[in-house]
């Protein structure tokens, strides 16, 4: 099989290198086009001297970048841009993975109401394919446009699927309780992000609604069938990768759930049902592409606690996106993507 020409625009940013370190070392993709505005012209090793020795390319401005000579184009650019560029890929034959949320929300009115502007196009929306595997396996291999899910809703979809999709969580809202790291804010300047902001310092934020709120429930939504109550709150906390998503639901008491997420999980390479009782640590997912989830019970209550941790740029971005063109393009999911995590 020939390799993958991949497009990235975007390139610059922390979606974007993640994608060109996973990419650079993929035995059957090959990195054919990078666009950036602001490095235009420059080569990617001087830009970011740790790919040196592993790639000769330049970036390339928007306006003289061949995107539609590649067979599949990531875009981790700001929300609110692929959907102006996404239209004339796909009439050239060019297969997109869109790592921002243009696509995400089905209902166009929704999208404007979280996003504050209209859709540029509303009607590709219903051939979109929501890009978690374990949920929309099967059809990602035929999809022609990925959207591929936000970090906090990876995290916090997998701790729930498996008493969704069971109907074991019958009761209540579902509450998450979620922590990132700031590299989730992305690379640009902003003065809230700084060190001298940021550390020894922590603070929930969009606790009256963040965007992800309508992308995790339409998801969940779907999984059970009905509208569920859910309350999320994200934090920002002083680290750079992680996000540790602490989700309460309430269950029957008599249900095994450890039994019921090892059984949903079993087959699926990238999540990791931990013993019951476990403690999963961010750093235990540092650089991989891996969700590791664990149950407890405080009491007979029936409350059951899932925690579940993913590196936000890997199974929260650009591994996940390689994931899913290794689904899109009939290869081994797992391909470029078996590594073990760094620690410390
Ligand atoms: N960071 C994370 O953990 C996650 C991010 N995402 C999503 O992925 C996308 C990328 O995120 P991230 O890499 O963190 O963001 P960054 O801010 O780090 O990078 C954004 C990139 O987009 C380019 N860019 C900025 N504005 C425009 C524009 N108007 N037109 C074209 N290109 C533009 C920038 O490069 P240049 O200026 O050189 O062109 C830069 O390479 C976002 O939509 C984000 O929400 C999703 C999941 C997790
Ligand atoms: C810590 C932090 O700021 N996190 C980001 C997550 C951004 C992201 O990945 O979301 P989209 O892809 O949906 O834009 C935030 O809450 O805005």
């Amino acid at each position: 099989m020939e390799r993958i020409r991949v497009g990235i625009v975007g390139g610059t940013g922390y979606g974007g290198i993640e994608l060109m370190r996973l990419l650079l070392s993929h035995p059957q993709a090959m990195l054919h086009c990078l666009v950036s505005r602001s490095e235009a012209g420059r080569r990617v090793d001087a830009v970011f001297p740790h790919l040196r020795g592993h790639t000769d390319l330049m970036f390339e401005a928007e306006e003289t970048a061949d995107l539609t000579s590649c067979d599949l184009v990531f875009f981790a650019t700001p929300n609110g841009v692929a959907m102006r560029q996404v239209p004339v890929l796909l009439e050239n034959g060019v297969r997109v993975i869109d790592l921002a949320a243009d696509f995400r929300l089905r209902d166009p009115d929704l999208w404007a109401r979280w996003y504050g502007e209209p859709h540029a196009c509303p009607e590709l929306l219903q051939d979109v394919v929501y890009g978690l595997p374990e949920l929309n396996r099967d059809a990602l291999r035929d999809a022609r446009l990925v959207a591929n899910p936000g970090c906090y809703p990876t995290a916090v979809i997998l701790a729930f699927l498996p008493l969704l999709r069971s109907g074991a969580a019958p009761l209540g809202a579902l509450i998450a309780d979620a922590k990132s790291g700031v590299s989730g804010a992305g690379r640009r300047a902003v003065v809230g992000n700084l060190l001298a902001e940021l550390s020894e310092n922590f603070k929930a934020y969009g606790v009256s609604g963040h965007r992800h709120l309508p992308e995790i429930k339409q998801a969940l939504d779907a999984v059970a069938g009905q509208t569920r109550e859910l309350l999320f709150v994200p934090h920002v906390v002083p680290m750079i990768r992680g996000i540790h998503a602490t989700c309460y639901a309430q269950v029957a008491p008599d249900i095994d759930v450890q039994a019921l997420y090892e059984e949903t999980y079993q087959r699926e390479p990238f999540v990791d049902v931990l013993p019951q009782g476990s403690h999963p640590e961010t750093a235990s997912v540092r650089g991989v592409n891996l969700c590791r989830i664990a149950l407890h019970r405080q009491s007979e209550s029936g409350h059951v606690i899932v925690l579940s941790v993913i590196d936000n740029l890997v199974k929260g971005a650009a591994g996940q996106a390689v994931q899913n063109m290794n689904l899109m393009f009939g290869l081994p999911e797992d391909t470029g993507l078996r590594y073990a995590p760094v620690v410390p």
